[in-house]
């Protein structure tokens, strides 16, 4: 195990494809496994061949901003060169996998990047294994084959929850929405994301197989991630970037040094933006008033098209080719709609793809516009330390392929209590009360997936 400052172990790594296709979530033989899965695909992985737990930044700001993903790289980059690898599958997700998670604001502790010691992955009806083992010496030796046998995981219930508020209370977060309002309609920013935290408190240990079951179940559509106890399912997708091996066949440490990290001429990335929210209805007609109010909305459009506007500036200097939707759609969950558009880029040769998710955090779909004084007013107004809650989760492997969302609609699990997030855009026309319930509608993903 490694901890900053240090150098990452010398790994070998192996990739085989798995006979059967198992069901990801069904073969997890600890309580707090890595996972990131939509619509039953994706990747799974337990024990930690390697980590990097990173330290708050102080430096200058612009430099801070995205000095942990800078960090990131670097120690991942390194991680790859001193590697061998084996990979007979060849496909995103194979060969040596960093999942990772950094904190929403630089200034916090505790980013990471976790290389399990088993990753399983499905994709299109295949299914493979990576085996991850640490190499001594100088001599390359193979990792030991997979077994075939996976161990079935045997989940626990939670049983009764105590709840208890975070921060804020639902009164004081209310009054700091109205001082959010006041400050915007001042013209001191255009929008502002505040959330919210409170605690749920279990007799026992909780058993993340158990939520992640249920928020696969619940949200199929959305991305369900677990990384170092921050678990949710979140329907924001930051960047997914599908660079397949240019090597087939058996790679070597020299070999993986050279893989293609950075952009390919064909190399596309997508990325889905999420602002403007109602709930769902309680039937068919109060559902379908809610949509059309959502999408005849002018508060909700602005809230929106500021997404949007941001993300595309930012990919601008990174892309070429970015295509960005005439008008939203609605995207309809279990618990609540957005107004979602989907954006499509062609990344230019050399960029990594650790430096468009530093460039793209934060999103003014989870800070705001402009960005540095929607950070000032998230960290005077709210009263906590988001941790790694709305910053950047996901998965990255040694060919820069990769998905990473925004860490929404999660909570971060430790032991026997977990403290769960919501958050709200903000802008002039926004009411307290109103955002208020939308927290409570976003809180229910978890409420939901911790409660028997
Ligand atoms: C901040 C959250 O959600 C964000 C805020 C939204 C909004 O205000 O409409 C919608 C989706 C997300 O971008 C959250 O779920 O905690």
């Amino acid at each position: 195990m490694n901890d900053v400052p240090g150098f990452p172990p010398r790994l070998t790594v192996r990739t085989t494809p798995l006979p059967d296709c198992p069901q990801l979530l069904d073969i997890l033989p600890t309580p707090r496994p890595l996972a990131w899965i939509q619509r039953g695909e994706g990747l799974v992985g337990w024990g930690e061949a390697a980590r990097l737990r990173l330290p708050a930044e102080d430096g200058p700001s612009d430099q801070q901003r995205t000095a942990r993903f800078a960090r990131a790289r670097a120690w991942f980059d390194e991680l790859l060169d001193a590697a061998h690898v084996q990979d007979t599958v060849e496909r995103p997700g194979c060969g040596p996998v960093a999942f990772g998670s950094f904190t929403f604001d630089p200034a916090s502790a505790g980013s990471v990047l976790i290389v399990p010691q088993i990753i399983v992955g499905r994709r299109d009806g295949q299914a493979w294994i990576t085996t991850v083992v640490p190499r001594t010496g100088t001599e390359v030796t193979d990792a030991p084959a997979p077994s075939p046998e996976l161990v079935t995981g045997n989940p626990a219930p939670l049983g009764l929850l105590r709840w208890t508020t975070g921060a804020l209370g639902p009164r004081r977060w209310v009054h700091a929405v109205a001082a959010a309002v006041r400050r915007i309609q001042r013209g001191e920013l255009d929008k502002v994301v505040l959330a919210r935290d409170q605690y749920a408190h279990a007799a026992d240990t909780i058993d993340l197989r158990t939520v992640l079951k249920r928020l696969t179940h619940d949200f199929d559509d959305c991305y369900t991630f677990a990384v170092d106890g921050l678990v949710g399912a979140t329907p924001e997708l930051l960047l997914r970037r599908a660079v397949a091996s240019t090597n087939p066949g058996v790679t070597g440490a020299d070999a993986t040094a050279s893989s293609g990290r950075a952009a390919t001429d064909t190399d596309t990335v997508s990325s889905l933006v999420l602002a403007g929210t109602r709930p769902r209805g309680a039937s068919d007609t109060e559902d379908e008033k809610l949509a059309d109010e959502l999408c005849a909305s002018i508060k909700d459009a602005e809230e929106h098209r500021y997404a949007v506007e941001s993300l595309r500036e930012t990919l601008a200097p990174l892309c070429a080719d970015i295509t960005v939707p005439g008008g939203p759609e609605l995207l309809r969950l279990r618990n609540v709609q957005h107004l979602a558009s989907a954006v499509r880029a062609r990344l230019r040769p050399d960029t990594s793809t650790l430096d468009v998710v530093a460039a793209l955090h934060p999103t003014a779909a989870v800070g705001g516009t402009p960005t540095g004084r929607a950070l000032e007013l998230i960290r005077e107004l709210e009263g906590m330390d988001r941790g790694r809650y709305a910053g950047p989760v996901g998965w990255i492997d040694a060919h820069g392929a990769g998905e990473w969302g925004i860490a929404l609609r999660s909570a971060l699990v430790e032991g026997s209590s977990a403290r769960l997030f919501a958050g709200c855009g903000i802008v002039a026309g926004s009411d307290p009360e109103a955002e208020l319930a939308e927290a409570g509608s976003k809180f229910r993903v978890m409420r939901g997936a911790l409660s028997d």
